[in-house]
């Protein structure tokens, strides 16, 4: 079956707007294939170590944040496809997005996201201290839920020019690790590229949603 617009829910958790600007240009390339991508926030505590909040950075994409909504769990059940992005911390994803995987527990027990699309995308400060990480542990749930995983083909011809963020197992930015850099061309483009990519799978891809068998 074929679906005609696809809704893909693109979950995200972000302090300085990187990780926001690449969950915006998943969004348009969303768009690009008439699909329907939806801006959540994973939201949770993190307590603000390292992070300066006085910053006008920080102050900026905190704007627009405030007018995104947070995630439910029926959003998530009834969307088409999953995309996650999460800051690196430590290596791997931040804190709220780690709760917005326990909060999405139940449809693991109900197989919901079974046989639906994924994809994740990050931001790091360093290009060798946890871009690649990050992606995996996120991808890493998506195969727990059964989920179909999509990366990025070396067909993206931003993937071969990038220097810094993205990767075949996602798209991603290198921001420094105070988080100054601002995301370049090459990397919103390959988000955008691999937003595209999702809702061209959502539509062909036929979800399998089934109830676990054993657990109780
Ligand atoms: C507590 C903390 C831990 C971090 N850990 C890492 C890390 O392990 N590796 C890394 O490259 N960057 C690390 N960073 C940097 C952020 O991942 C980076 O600035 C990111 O681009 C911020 O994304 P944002 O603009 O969406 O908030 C850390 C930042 C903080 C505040």
């Amino acid at each position: 079956m074929s679906r005609a617009a696809p809704r893909i829910a693109i979950v995200f958790d972000s302090r300085y707007g990187s990780t926001l600007a690449l969950a915006q240009a998943m969004q348009a390339g969303c768009g690009d294939e008439n699909a329907d991508g939806v801006l959540y926030m994973a939201a949770g505590f993190e307590p603000e170590v390292g992070v300066d909040s006085e910053r006008d950075q920080y102050v900026q994409a905190q704007r627009t944040i405030d007018g995104i909504p947070v995630a439910s769990l029926e959003d998530i059940r009834a969307a088409d496809a999953l995309v996650m992005g999460s800051p690196t911390r430590f290596g791997h994803m931040t804190r709220p997005m780690m709760a917005f995987l326990e909060r999405i527990g139940p449809l693991w027990r109900e197989g919901a996201l079974i046989g639906k699309v994924g994809a994740a995308f990050t931001s790091t400060g360093g290009m060798h201290s946890g871009h690649e990480t990050t992606l995996l542990s996120l991808i890493m749930t998506m195969f727990q839920h059964g989920m179909v995983v999509a990366g990025v083909p070396h067909s993206v011809e931003a993937l071969i020019e990038t220097r810094f963020g993205g990767s075949p197992l996602g798209a991603g930015a290198v921001t420094t690790f105070n988080g100054r850099r601002e995301v370049d061309a090459n990397e919103l483009a390959i988000a955008r590229a691999l937003g595209a990519r999702v809702a061209r799978l959502a539509r062909q891809v036929e979800p399998e949603p089934a109830p676990l068998i054993g657990p109780s």
